[in-house]
């Protein structure tokens, strides 16, 4: 059994790792932290956890999460860049949810982040774990940083044509939209269900901090850099996120539908609908899926693709098991076969 450490179990990513990982066949969860709710029993906090684990919170230590045989980070930004080389120097693989390492351009980080990169050292080893891109790097890592939820619904939409070199040197255009929940649990007035509910809004229109890491994932498939207008938008829904992808590819002479279903015809986690639809992100609601569908207008040549993941899931924590499965080199499935939730 692989030993699981989690450093902060007490927000939603937190919470999801847990949901997934008390019915992994092969993981023994070891700790899980919170520094604010130290000596609670998990599942007082989180009654649908009840009778899956017997945990309590424990305030994050090098030498307990050093023992385990991975340590995820469900925590703010930050935090990884202080407590991984601890943790990797104990023995222990790092699974990072936060956006610590996802960047490779250091000065780029602080500028998105609006701090001082706190394991630059660290950079060159760190994984970016979007497996249909980057497989083979997952198997050998000691260090993942896993992909924003934003960055894994564009990337995955728009990697079959970049990759092919389909697109010329252009503009695209990402148009976003995200459940509540990707905000986190902690307390925001823009959260209230007031404030949420019944109303929609773009955000972060002069620049969101998902952008630099978008283009970095698309300039790598493209071989040129790759530059996109990324609209997000706050949606009066819990979990999901819809992002719908403008391109155009006026001497296009492919037939989408085939380089999509082909792309991604080994692929348990991206699901190609077949050609006219329209994906919803209650299909993919729980599960890792990430569902895409690809139109191209008659007359205009423009190329539309829809593609649609729960945030929680695919966009954050099934992703994160995902990559733990390859790197332990566990079936990759596993722990992650949970159906969408209709209605
Ligand atoms: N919500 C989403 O859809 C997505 C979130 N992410 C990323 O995942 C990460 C987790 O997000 P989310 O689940 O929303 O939760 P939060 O960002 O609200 O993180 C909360 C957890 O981190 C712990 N924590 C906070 N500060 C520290 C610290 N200095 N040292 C140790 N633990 C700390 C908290 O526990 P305590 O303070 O009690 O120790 C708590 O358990 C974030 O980086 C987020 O950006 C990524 C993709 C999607
Ligand atoms: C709806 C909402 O607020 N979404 C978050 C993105 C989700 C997230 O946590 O992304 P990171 O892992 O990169 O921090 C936001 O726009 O900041």
């Amino acid at each position: 059994m692989i030993k699981v450490g989690i450093v902060g179990g007490t927000g939603y990513t937190g919470v999801e790792l847990l949901r997934i990982l008390v019915n992994h066949p092969d993981v023994e969860l070891s700790v899980i932290t919170s520094r604010s709710e130290e000596g609670m029993p998990v599942a007082d906090m989180f009654p649908n956890l009840r009778g899956h684990t017997d945990l309590r919170f424990s305030v994050p230590s090098a030498d307990t999460l050093g023992a385990c045989d991975v340590v995820f980070f469900a925590t703010p930004h930050g935090v990884a860049h202080a407590l991984a080389q601890e943790v990797l120097d104990a023995g222990a693989r790092v699974i990072d949810l936060s956006a610590d390492f996802r960047l490779q351009d250091a000065q780029e980080w602080e500028k998105w982040y609006n701090q001082p990169h706190g394991a630059v050292n660290l950079l060159p080893e760190a994984v970016y774990g979007l497996p249909e891109v980057n497989r083979e790097q997952i198997r050998q890592a000691r260090l993942i940083a896993v992909p924003g939820c934003y960055p894994t619904s564009v990337q995955l939409g728009l990697l079959p044509l970049l990759e092919k070199g389909l697109l010329p040197q252009q503009m695209l255009i990402a148009d976003c939209k995200s459940g509540v929940s990707g905000a986190g649990r902690g307390a925001k007035v823009g959260s209230l269900l007031c404030e949420s509910s019944e109303s929609m809004m773009a955000y972060g229109v002069a620049g969101h901090r998902h952008l630099p890491e978008i283009r970095q994932g698309l300039s790598r498939a493209a071989g040129y850099a790759v530059d996109l207008t990324f609209v997000p938008h706050l949606t009066p829904m819990i979990r999901g996120i819809h992002s719908t992808l403008y391109a155009q590819a006026p001497d296009l002479k492919d037939d989408l539908q085939a380089l999509y279903e082909q792309r991604f015809a080994d692929e348990p986690f991206v699901d190609v609908m077949p050609a006219g639809s329209h994906p919803a992100t209650r299909s993919v609601k729980g599960s890792n899926m990430c569902r895409i569908a690809v139109h191209q207008h008659a007359e205009t040549g423009q190329i539309i693709v829809l593609s649609v993941i729960d945030n929680l899931v695919k966009g954050a924590s099934g992703q994160a098991v995902q990559n733990m499965n390859i790197m332990f080199g566990l079936e990759e499935q596993a722990g992650l076969r949970q159906v969408a939730l209709l209605p």
